[in-house]
């Protein structure tokens, strides 16, 4: 019986003010159990016995009516008093191995987990499944130590698939903040396909407190957690499945043409907000770039702020240049914010492999939440793949926050973007005199700009600015939207490069923003085509160079 247990959809309560509010939470439970969730465990820390054993029974009630089992946090005892399906036990609680012999094998026993070691000892103990987490940190659960994100549970998961057959036929759940907007990207990326692992171990169910229980409709919300996990992503193919959607490249880029005036000019109709939590270097610049490309730009450092602006419709650029204690833990409750609500987040790793204070930076940064475009230097994305958990064959300590020369051939930067792209399912750009921007599985090499944006301070930083926007108001392709971005920032450099009032960088600076705003303009009054200028190349090729390994 326990074997079949369905543990898709995993529902765990809280009868706190906060998440509950005054509501009965066996109504609330109902309502989630119509609305489709598999599995109940009922938690509550702060109850007497005597209510608790009372709201479990009531609970079981509701959950054999609908043939879900309910499983009780912590309190074997509660649970044999009530007759229910089983427990969960955290890292504080009862021994799994006393805890089975006082339920017997018949009953589930679940236990909570955030490192290899703990996973280890919770299956030799004997455990059903593994409560994995915390993924993202959250307003209940705020101890950063236990927050390991996508990476740290994959990590646990490939554990688990390397382990005995008790380790591989562990089910698992990941638990933290997972809510509607995204529980698609979270179970996409633990999915995500393994080099010489034809059927990795993947997660089998999602746990979820305050997007059901914090619902002002559990059973709605619970239906619409269902359905997404039912519907496929909203990403293309992997590049594991090479596919690539035209026979002729003058095709593709001729499509990607049409979708960058488009994205243009969306961004003037609509726009957008570009949330700027940037360095203290390029503030000015960045607001004057936002405007010019027809953005609304508000610089906000104050995390807490971004749950009210994280529902405007605009993007978030999070920018470690100028990196502090303080900063990090806004930009993490920045993220929490932007990935609730849903809207876009460019994160800017700036300097990221140039100390050990900015790799860990990147690397907490990483597991605060989930990032929609990741851009950087070619240091700085070694940094970030490092991050994501690839081993890099290239020994080379970045230097300065700019980009040098580059270290590899255009095809090994394909190789290393598309790679971190597709594991961490996003989009991610590699800026230097030629660009490399993939999904995972469209590459294009960009070769627009001009030198004086690399002997300009923040030229980095405020492409960052402009693909907010442009990712912001063009959700559906991130990669046209970012693309379309980069286009229009660069053709303004070269416009403004070769003006006759140019003669250097620092006559180039407001040459630059004017010639932002005047190829918007020339776009959007359908008086300017980018087309003639434009110097994308689609690569198709990338070698099968050992120059990352994902770690093992
Ligand atoms: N030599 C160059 N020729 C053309 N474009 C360039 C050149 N160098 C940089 N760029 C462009 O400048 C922008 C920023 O890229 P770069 O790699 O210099 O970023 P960065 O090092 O992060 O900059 P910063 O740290 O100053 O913000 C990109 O649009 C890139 O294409
Ligand atoms: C120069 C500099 N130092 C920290 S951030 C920054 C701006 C360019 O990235």
């Amino acid at each position: 019986m326990k074997n079949q247990v369905d543990y898709s959809l995993y529902l765990v309560t809280d009868s706190t003010e906060a998440i509950l509010g005054s509501r009965d939470l066996v109504e609330v439970v109902e309502q989630a159990l119509l609305g489709g969730v598999t599995i109940v465990q009922y938690r509550d820390k702060s109850s007497d016995t005597g209510a608790l054993i009372s709201t479990a029974k009531r609970l079981h009630e509701k959950c054999k009516q609908h043939n879900i089992p309910l499983l009780i946090n912590d309190r074997v005892d509660v649970a044999l008093a009530v007759g229910c399906e089983g427990v969960h036990l955290g890292q504080d609680d009862m021994n799994i191995v006393e805890a089975r012999k006082i339920l017997g094998d018949d009953k589930i026993i679940g236990a909570t987990v955030s490192s290899l070691d703990e996973s280890r000892i919770a299956v030799e103990r004997g455990a059903d499944y593994l409560g994995i987490g915390t993924l993202y940190a959250t307003n209940t659960k705020k101890n950063i130590k236990d927050i390991i994100g996508v990476n740290g549970i994959r990590k646990i998961l490939r554990f688990l698939d390397a382990g005995d057959d008790a380790s591989q036929k562990i089910k698992t759940v990941c638990i933290g903040g997972v809510n509607a907007s995204n529980l698609q990207r979270v179970v996409h990326q633990l999915c995500a396909p393994r080099p010489n692992t034809p059927k990795p171990k993947t997660i089998d169910g999602v746990a979820v407190v305050s997007a059901i229980v914090g619902s002002p409709d559990p059973k709605t919300a619970s239906a619409n957690l269902q359905r997404l996990l039912a519907s496929p992503p909203p990403f293309k193919a992997t590049s594991s499945e090479p596919h690539f959607w035209f026979e002729k490249e003058e095709d593709e880029i001729k499509a990607l043409m049409t979708a960058s005036t488009k994205a243009t000019k969306r961004v003037h109709e609509k726009s957008p907000l570009s949330h700027n939590m940037t360095n203290l270097v390029v503030q000015n610049f960045a607001a004057n770039v936002a405007l010019a490309i027809g953005a609304s730009p508000i610089m906000a450092n104050y995390g807490d702020e971004a749950i009210d602006l994280s529902k405007l419709g605009g993007g978030l650029v999070v920018n470690m240049g100028t990196v502090t204690p303080d900063g990090l833990s806004n930009y993490a409750k920045a993220i929490t914010a932007y990935n609730a609500a849903g809207g876009p987040i460019v994160f800017d790793p700036v300097g990221a492999g140039a100390t050990a204070i900015r790799r860990e930076a990147t690397s907490f940064l990483m597991r605060s939440g989930y990032f929609d475009l990741i851009k950087g230097n070619e240091r700085e994305i070694l940094a970030v793949a490092r991050a994501s958990g690839f081993t890099l064959h290239d020994n080379s300590q970045q230097r300065g926050v700019d980009s040098g020369d580059s270290l590899f051939s255009l095809e090994q930067r394909a190789y290393i973007v598309s790679s971190l792209a597709a594991r961490e399912r996003n989009v991610v750009l590699m800026t230097g005199a030629t660009d490399v921007i993939s999904d995972g599985t469209r590459m294009y090499a960009i070769s627009n700009g001009h030198k004086y944006l690399g002997l300009i301070t923040g030229s980095g930083c405020t492409l960052g600015t402009t693909l907010s926007a442009y990712l912001a108001a063009n959700p559906e392709d991130k990669l046209h939207a970012a693309v379309a971005g980069i286009l229009h920032f660069e053709i303004a450099a070269q416009h403004a490069a070769t003006r006759d009032d140019v003669k250097g960088p620092g006559t180039f600076v407001p040459a630059f923003l004017d010639e932002l705003y005047s190829r918007g303009l020339e776009i959007v009054e359908d008086r300017g085509d980018w087309t003639a200028l434009q110097k994308i190349e689609c690569i198709k090729n990338i070698p099968d160079a050992k120059l990352l390994e994902e770690i093992p």
